[in-house]
């Protein structure tokens, strides 16, 4: 009987973050030795950071890779660990994962099918390795194998899939198995997105089933670069079962599962299957041995308990909780920034955005307590009150700014107050009418007319969405704080909002989230709220708004939906026509089969309003602060969404619309 602990990792890492990204794997190897490991997986590219973007072309960032390689060496000493670097071979790029065994390199797997979709990029700077291939090079002083192979240490097969690799088809384990291969590492980065995890699940699973295998899943975790968000799922199977899963979607920097494999069982499992086929002449193709012996672990027989929250009936609504906040909470400390300020309207966006600085607080002090908080947010310890408390914290991280017109109500000032207070920010009233006013007057005193809303609707509107940036920007810089801007997806996608009015900021948290979820994560707040956190009644107030600019005079009654339309519609328009890259013809189809509560007419006037905006906005989605990644697809023309800045705008196919054809 050969039982072997092994164990994945995530990590918390940044780009270029040499140090920092180091001080994770040293961690992450000693939480392993102390379980007794005897393999460790460690996440995709995990010395340099995955997101290095366009750095990944710079000599000196591959060399200093090699560096923190060679300087890690002695780490692993008694284990054997998966550490991913890009490699520079044969005057190319390579996406590699270093196996390290008791302090030698033994050799460098290559990435063979590289992430190009959505938020992936990989192409722009790696090669893909062709499958089957290895070769030698030198590698942090040792010669070594690099490519696809298999490694025998102390008898054990050892191969490695690099995230993508096991998603496609015709993928390293086809041939790995067939050369006999006992166990697979795959180090992994593999974004955040809504209901994910039950798919790469299902992946891990089912990979170890397949070949017949212990399948060893390590991921990154948090906000790496500023956008995209890892959850941090890792997983270990074997032979088709789950033996332990990892905790998703928290603040810690380091998270080590383990479990025991049993080799010999994993072997005769897959003599066992009358289908499997060895392939003898591969095998003929020697295993780069390794001289090592593993201890033999002892057996163990352990349940994966999941947390409370992942078995929440609201799943959607707890995912978009704790990755919003993770990204907050990690945008904040890896930008050194002080707090964030919010302009809060008392309206359901901006009310959103400051109640997550809140939770993202609550989650921070239960995971790490006051001290560490404080301590991973740069807050001076001596500033606060010896009891750290959740409400003080918010009080110092967050200020919000009500900034009333003569448009605004009664309603959402007293709104606005409510939340601000209920949340602990602290929370300033001011009146930016007098500031409208100016520029009006001295913009009709130059045209030599007085401007009306009868003529001047959307400049009278503007103005006032302008005048509320300049004292947020203030408070921003008064408190070394970044601004949130508080856009969602559905107005992204349609460019219902004022440049340099309320997009200003320097990150758009919710920009990656449709209005209609939006309302309903509100409503669900206000009810119930996270496991753990709880509900924050005093949302009734806004949940019973209808969402509005507010920016017209109060006789006009405007609501974003009398503007626009519906904003079930309006997503469900941007599913077909941007997710799914329909043309408006498709579009009416399969709203119409959904919406059957409109006529075909409306619908039609809808559809072109949708197109008509899609296409004249899209230089204001280009300037939009940096948002988060929460589904498969989003609007960001800097990752999921490309879209030309000038077009034809659909004329053509919107003529035939609306003739019917
Ligand atoms: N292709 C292009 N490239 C570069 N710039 C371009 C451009 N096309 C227009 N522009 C510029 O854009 C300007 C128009 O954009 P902009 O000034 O933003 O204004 P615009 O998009 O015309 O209007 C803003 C809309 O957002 C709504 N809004 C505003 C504020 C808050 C909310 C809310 O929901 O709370 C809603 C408001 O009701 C209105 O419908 C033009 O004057 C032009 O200078
Ligand atoms: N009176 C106000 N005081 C402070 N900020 C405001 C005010 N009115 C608008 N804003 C800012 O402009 C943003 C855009 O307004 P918008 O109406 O889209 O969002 P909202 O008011 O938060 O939600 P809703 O659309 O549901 O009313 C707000 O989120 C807020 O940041
Ligand atoms: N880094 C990668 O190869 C990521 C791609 C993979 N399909 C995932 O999303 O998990």
């Amino acid at each position: 009987m050969k039982l072997l602990r092994v164990a994945a990792a995530a990590l918390n890492q940044t780009p270029l973050d040499w140090d920092g990204n180091a001080d994770n794997i040293r961690r992450a190897i000693a939480i392993a030795r102390e379980r007794e490991v005897q393999i460790l997986c460690l996440p995709e590219l995990c010395i340099t950071g995955y997101g290095c973007e366009d750095a990944f072309f710079s000599h000196a960032v591959a060399m200093m890779a090699e560096q923190v390689l060679s300087e890690l060496l002695g780490e692993t000493h008694g284990m054997a660990v998966s550490i991913g670097l890009p490699l520079l071979y044969g005057g190319a790029l390579f996406n590699g994962s270093a196996l390290v065994v008791d302090g030698r390199l033994v050799g460098v797997a290559a990435k063979q099918r590289l992430a190009g979709d959505g938020l992936h990029y990989e192409p722009r700077w790696f090669k893909p390795w062709p499958a089957g291939q290895s070769a030698t090079m030198r590698l942090a002083g040792e010669e070594c194998r690099v490519g696809e192979m298999l490694f025998e240490v102390d008898g054990v097969r050892i191969g490695f899939e690099i995230c993508e690799d096991a998603w496609v088809a015709d993928r390293p384990a086809d041939h790995l198995m067939r050369r006999g291969v006992d166990l697979i590492l795959n180090p992994s980065a593999s974004h955040f997105a809504f209901g994910k995890h039950a798919t790469r699940r299902q992946l891990v699973v089912e990979s170890s089933r397949t070949f017949g295998v212990g399948y060893v899943y390590s991921n990154l975790a948090g906000n790496e670069a500023g956008r995209v968000i890892y959850d941090g799922h890792t997983l270990i199977a074997a032979s088709g079962e789950l033996l332990v899963s990892g905790p998703r979607l928290t603040m810690a920097p380091v998270s080590v599962i383990d479990a025991v494999v049993d080799v010999d069982a994993l072997r005769m499992r897959r003599a066992q299957s009358a289908s499997f086929q060895p392939a003898v002449e591969l095998n003929a193709e020697p295993a780069v041995a390794v001289d090592f012996s593993f201890n033999n672990a002892a057996p163990e027989v352990r349940v994966s308990r999941a947390a409370a929250w992942e078995a929440a009936e609201s799943s959607q609504e707890e995912e978009f909780t704790r990755a919003i906040t993770l990204g907050l909470f990690d945008y904040l400390r890896k930008s050194r920034a002080k707090g964030f300020v919010v302009s809060l309207s008392g309206g359901a966006d901006s009310a959103a955005v400051a109640a997550l600085v809140a939770i993202m607080v609550r989650l921070g002090l239960e995971e790490f307590g006051g001290e560490r908080f404080a301590m991973l947010l740069g807050i001076d310890r001596s500033q606060i009150s010896a009891e750290i408390d959740a409400a003080a914290l918010v009080g110092r991280l967050l200020t919000t700014a009500y900034q009333s017109t003569r448009q605004s109500s009664a309603i959402t000032l007293s709104a606005a107050a409510a939340i601000a207070k209920a949340i602990g920010a602290t929370h300033y009233e001011l009146d930016v009418d007098d500031v409208c006013q100016s520029y009006r007057s001295k913009v009709e005193a130059a045209l030599g007319r007085q401007l009306q809303w009868s003529t001047d609707d959307v400049t009278l509107q503007n103005i006032q969405a302008r005048a509320r940036g300049p004292s947020v920007w203030m408070l921003a810089n008064v408190n070394n704080a970044l601004l949130l801007a508080t856009s969602n997806r559905s107005e992204a996608a349609v460019g219902y909002a004022t440049m340099d009015g309320d997009t200003c900021g320097g990150i758009s948290p919710i920009a990656g989230i449709d209005k209609a979820f939006l309302r309903r994560w509100l409503r669900w707040l206000e009810v119930q709220g996270p496991v753990g956190i709880g509900p924050l009644p005093e949302l009734a107030v806004v949940n019973a708004l209808r969402p509005t600019a507010e920016l017209r005079p109060a006789e006009q009654s405007q609501t974003d939906e009398t503007d626009l339309m519906p904003y079930d519609l309006l997503d469900a328009i941007e599913h077909q026509a941007i997710g799914e890259k329909r043309s408006p013809g498709e579009v009416l189809a399969f709203v119409a089969a959904e919406f059957t509560q409109y006529a075909q007419p409306q619908l039609v006037i809808w559809i072109r309003r949708f197109f008509e905006l899609w296409c004249r906005n899209q230089w204001k989605r280009e300037r939009y602060a940096p948002s988060f990644h929460v589904d498969d697809k989003n609007l960001d023309p800097k990752t999921w969404c490309r879209f030309p800045i000038l077009s034809g705008g659909f004329r053509r196919e919107l003529r035939e619309l609306d003739a019917g054809r």
